[in-house]
C-alpha cells in the first residue's frame, strides 16, 4: 500500500483548520499536507503535528496574493525580491515543522510578459530556491497543474514542461510533483507516466476526474494506479487532495480498501 497522506486544505474542512490534524490522525493518516502554513505561528502547527503523531509531508512556498487569484510568483519578472523573501519564509517553516519537501508554484503568465521572459525568470528563481534549499537539506517540488479546467495560463501545465525546467537547472534536489488529477486532464496514460518519470517524481497527489472528488466518483481506476505505484517501487508520499462530495470520513472508502 502506498504511504497515504491527507491534504488538510481539502479534507476535513467540516472543522476549523487546527482541528483537522486530530481528525486526520483518527482516520488513520500518519502524514498531512496543506497549501500554506503562513497564517499560523510555526510553533502552533508544530505542536499539532507532534501531539497527533503526524508528519508534515509538504507545503507550498508563498504564492503571492492567493485570494486575489495569484497562483505563484516564480515566473513574474517584477516580483523576484518577494520570491526570494518567500524562499526564506518557506525554509523557516520547513525547519520548524520538520518538513523535507516544499512545492514551488510557477504562477500564471501575465499577458504583458513575453513567454521567454517568464520562462527565464522561472528558471532563475527556481535555481535560486534550489540552491538555498540544498543548503537547508530540502527538496524543491514543481507541480504540473492543468490549464484546461483549474488554472488557465499556469506556466507549468504538463510534466514535459516541468522536466524541461529541471533539465535547465544545475541542481539535484528538484523533483516533479505528479498530481494524478491534473495529469489525467492534461495527459492521461497515468501508469506509464509514473513509470517513465519515476526517478524524478518527489511527491504524488490525487483526486478523481471530472470533479476533483474522491476515488470512485470519476474515470480513474485507482486500485490499478495505486498497485502500480507500489509495484514500481515509489517510496514517497501519496496525498489525498480532493474535495469530498459530502463529509470527509464517508469519502475514505478507498483508504480502508487499501489498508
Ligand atoms: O493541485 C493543486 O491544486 C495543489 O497541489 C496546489 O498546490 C496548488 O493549488
Ligand atoms: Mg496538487
Amino acid at each position: 500500500m502506498p504511504r497515504f497522506a491527507a491534504n488538510l486544505s481539502m479534507l476535513f474542512t467540516e472543522v476549523p483548520f487546527l482541528e483537522r490534524f486530530a481528525r486526520a490522525r483518527s482516520a488513520g493518516f500518519h502524514g498531512v499536507e496543506y497549501l500554506f502554513p503562513y497564517e499560523w505561528p510555526a510553533e502552533q502547527l508544530a505542536e499539532r503535528l507532534q501531539s497527533n503523531g503526524l508528519e508534515q509531508v509538504l507545503f507550498n512556498l508563498p504564492p503571492g496574493d492567493w485570494a486575489a487569484g495569484e497562483r505563484g510568483i516564480a515566473c513574474l519578472p517584477d516580483r523576484i525580491e518577494e520570491f526570494r523573501a518567500g524562499v526564506e519564509q518557506g525554509i523557516h517553516y520547513a525547519r520548524m515543522l520538520g518538513c523535507k519537501q516544499l512545492n514551488c508554484l510557477a504562477g500564471l503568465k501575465p499577458e504583458s510578459v513575453a513567454e521567454e521572459e517568464a520562462w527565464q525568470t522561472l528558471v532563475a528563481n527556481v535555481q535560486y530556491a534550489a540552491d538555498r534549499f540544498a543548503e537547508a537539506g530540502l527538496t524543491l517540488c514543481l507541480e504540473a497543474i492543468n490549464s484546461r479546467v483549474d488554472m488557465p495560463g499556469f506556466m507549468l501545465d504538463t510534466s514535459g514542461k516541468v522536466m524541461a525546467l529541471i533539465e535547465a537547472l544545475e541542481a539535484d534536489n528538484v523533483r516533479l510533483q505528479y498530481d494524478l488529477y491534473h495529469m489525467q486532464i492534461m495527459e492521461g496514460d497515468l501508469t506509464r507516466g509514473i513509470e517513465c518519470l519515476l526517478p524524478w517524481i518527489g511527491h504524488i497527489q490525487f483526486a478523481d476526474n471530472p470533479g476533483r472528488h474522491q476515488p470512485g466518483t470519476g474515470e480513474i481506476n485507482f486500485s490499478n494506479v495505486f498497485s502500480a505505484i507500489d509495484r514500481l517501487g515509489y517510496g514517497g508520499w501519496v496525498s489525498a487532495e480532493y474535495r469530498p462530495t459530502g463529509a470527509t470520513e464517508p469519502s475514505l472508502g478507498w483508504f480502508s480498501e487499501a489498508n
